[in-house]
């Protein structure tokens, strides 16, 4: 074929310069994308999520576009400067990038219906993409027409994929046609309306710039310029939105999970009534306490407080729990954790206090409680006895029996007092 014919043929293809121009534009926003893709795949596994699998499929499609983008865009730029010699690597270069962007499609569909997609079957895929892109690399006039341009001549059809073009694009056009369907199918299910209607416009763009192309190797033009790059990359974004979509979703049914967790955890460490830790959750802590650890074990019990339940019943017997409860956490600091311990008794573990410390904090807390309204009953008032005990035992639970000892003082006293246990 004499190269000027080439030359004219391959300038049907979309050569003139703001075909170029375009592809260009495309190349830099696939390149743009194909970066996002990379730090958001690797954020992804960073953080072991699980759905990292799906988003490096996708990456490497995108990673495929960009490179059948960026083949196609110098075959052309080859074409534009005559270097005919040199046009067939990049050709070869994108139509690898096509089977092995299918292989990726394929693989991505496949995670995103199975999320234990076992990996060598992942890989078997990859090697079959590989195995059919490298049928393209065998530079033997029988399979590669195209390398021996004068046998083209006349034949106008998929010219310049070679003697494999025809039905090489063929199985392309149904593998993709088909990966599509099953896709668009799924985002319905998975991704909602809106990921299903980027999906089908996504592949109804590039399946028709398909057509055109088609056409076109034909010698039928329909448009004046390849369609077919920036309908890859009109799929790309609209792809990368549906799956940003799928992500933002999935990242909201987390955070709901995640807070259900957060509050479960929180109701089985919490005493319902008070708000403050349960008893089970100050034993645990105490007991993952090392030997050395510092501070105290504060008891505390409310003066008869039977008599406040039998004047004014237990509804207003669970006000004043809830108000003491709350003067507690107010006068605790950071580091001590305050309980309920049962009925109206609350333990706190003040940490690095020693007796001076826990006597005046103590007599804060004796001065809180006489602040806790008495609402529409004057005579309503409530104090507490308090024992406090360092630790010096082997074990806290010793320590609180001290701690209980030194309350049973405080109230033989006359109660309202604190006494520190020897
Ligand atoms: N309202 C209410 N009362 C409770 C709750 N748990 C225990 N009680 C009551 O708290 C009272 C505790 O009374 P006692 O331990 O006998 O002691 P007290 O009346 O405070 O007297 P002293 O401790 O000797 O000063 C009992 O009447 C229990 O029924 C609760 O969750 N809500």
């Amino acid at each position: 074929m004499p190269e000027h014919s080439a030359s004219t043929f391959l300038a049907g293809a979309g050569t003139n310069t703001w075909t170029l121009w375009l592809n260009i534009m495309a190349t830099g926003a696939a390149v743009a994308l194909l970066l996002l893709l990379s730090v958001f795949t690797l954020a992804l596994y960073l953080y072991r999520d699980r759905e990292a699998p799906a988003a490096l499929q996708f990456a490497l499609a995108n990673l495929c576009a960009t490179v059948y983008i960026a083949g196609d865009l110098t075959s052309r730029i080859d074409a534009v400067t005559g270097d005919l010699d040199a046009v067939m690597t990049p050709y070869r270069v994108a139509l690898s990038a096509v089977m092995m962007g299918l292989a990726a499609l394929i693989c991505m569909h496949r995670v995103l219906r199975r999320r234990h997609e076992p990996r060598w079957r992942l890989a078997a895929i990859y090697l079959g993409g590989a195995l059919l892109a490298s049928v393209l690399w065998v530079d033997h006039p029988a399979l590669i027409i195209a390398s021996n341009r004068p046998t083209i001549e006349g034949s106008q059809v998929f010219a310049d994929y070679g003697a494999a073009g025809a039905p090489f694009f063929v199985l392309c056009m149904v593998a993709f046609s088909y990966t599509n369907w099953r896709m668009v199918r799924r985002a319905r299910r998975t991704g909602g309306t809106l990921a299903w209607w980027l999906t089908v416009i996504g592949f109804v763009l590039v399946f028709l710039t398909g057509v055109h192309d088609t056409l076109r190797e034909m010698g039928v033009e329909l448009l004046p310029l390849s369609a077919l790059t920036p309908g890859f990359v009109a799929f790309q974004v609209a792809a990368l939105a549906a799956m940003v979509i799928h992500y933002s979703r999935t990242l909201s049914e987390r955070t709901e999970t995640d807070h259900q967790l957060r509050h479960l955890a929180d109701k089985a460490t919490r005493d319902p009534l008070s708000g403050l830790f349960n008893r089970a959750f100050l034993e645990s802590h105490l007991d993952g306490l090392g030997p050395h650890a510092r501070g105290g074990l504060l008891f505390i019990d409310l003066d008869h407080f039977k008599v406040v339940n039998d004047r004014f019943g237990h509804t207003r017997g669970d006000a004043l729990l809830r108000a003491v409860a709350q003067r507690i956490d107010h006068t605790m600091r950071d580091g001590d954790i305050a309980c309920r311990w049962g009925g109206d008794e609350f333990v706190v573990f003040l940490a690095d206090a020693n007796p001076d410390a826990a006597d005046s904090i103590a007599r804060r807390l004796l001065e809180a409680f006489e602040s806790i309204p008495a609402g529409d009953s004057e005579d309503l008032r409530i104090g507490a006895s308090m024992g406090f005990a360092e630790l010096t035992d082997d074990d806290w639970r010793r320590t609180l029996r001290r701690a209980d000892q030194a309350l049973y003082q405080a109230k033989d006293r006359g109660r309202g007092v604190v006494a520190i246990a020897s």
